[in-house]
């Protein structure tokens, strides 16, 4: 439960949002094997995604998650995994149960929403259009928008900024730790989803404010706060 009515409600993308690991995943099996190297597969580039385009290719590129050097032909890598990946974006993604509706109702409702990702500009725009909910965010903040990513709390204050919002009456919802620690880091209200891409442990270890399964249940969470 919020002790607190947000005004502000920025979401995550991959994995809050959209289902878009299918799509990622072939974009990333399509450069490996452009690259003469084995596809990764679905299950494992799940667990990549969530800190950008070029962590994403730098995790392909090596297998692991945290890779300390950039590896070699990441430059090549990186252009042929964009091209791909953009010109098919939502051949397989779509948006996760609830979201469309829970939208709908949170903007009728008079919230204010934004889409706040590490997801590249190139690819985020088109793929929330072609989802049908584009039309609800009134800001979207990309990845190489801000000088840092989430877990850095600058894409979350900057957002709060634009809006001329207190960060205290704004609202992150997501998947990640990396969400979390963008929204404590900033100031934010946090609530997790307990269906994206979060690694192996469930996202109450994270310890967020509250937990929704869809995002229709956010109204809830608020009718008790003030
Ligand atoms: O890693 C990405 O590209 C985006 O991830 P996010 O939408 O969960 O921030
Ligand atoms: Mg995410």
């Amino acid at each position: 439960m919020l002790d607190r009515t947000p005004e502000l409600i920025a979401f995550d993308l991959d994995g809050t949002l959209v289902d878009s690991s299918p799509d990622l995943a072939d974009a990333v099996d399509a450069m490996l094997d452009r690259l003469g190297l084995p596809a990764a597969g679905e299950p494992r580039v799940k667990g990549w995604i969530g800190n950008g385009v070029d962590m994403l290719v730098k995790r392909a590129l090596t297998g692991d998650t945290w890779p300390w050097d950039e590896p070699p032909r990441f430059d090549e890598a990186l252009t042929m995994f964009m091209d791909l990946y953009e010109a098919n974006v939502c051949n397989r993604s779509c948006l996760f149960p609830g979201v469309g509706e829970g939208l709908k109702q949170l903007r009728a409702a008079g919230f204010r929403l934004a889409c706040v990702t590490n997801k590249h500009s190139r690819f985020t725009r088109p793929l929330l259009d072609r989802l049908g909910v584009l039309e609800f965010m009134e800001f979207v903040g990309c990845g190489d928008q801000f000088e840092k990513h989430k877990p850095d709390p600058c894409p979350l204050l900057k957002t709060a900024e634009w809006f001329a919002v207190e960060p205290s009456r704004s609202l992150m919802v997501g998947d990640s730790a990396n969400d979390v620690k963008a929204a404590r880091a900033a100031g934010f209200m946090v609530v997790c989803v307990p269906y994206g891409y979060h690694g192996g442990s469930g996202v109450e270890c994270l310890e967020p404010d509250a937990v929704v399964s869809s995002l229709t249940e956010l109204p809830a969470l608020f009718r008790k706060a003030v």
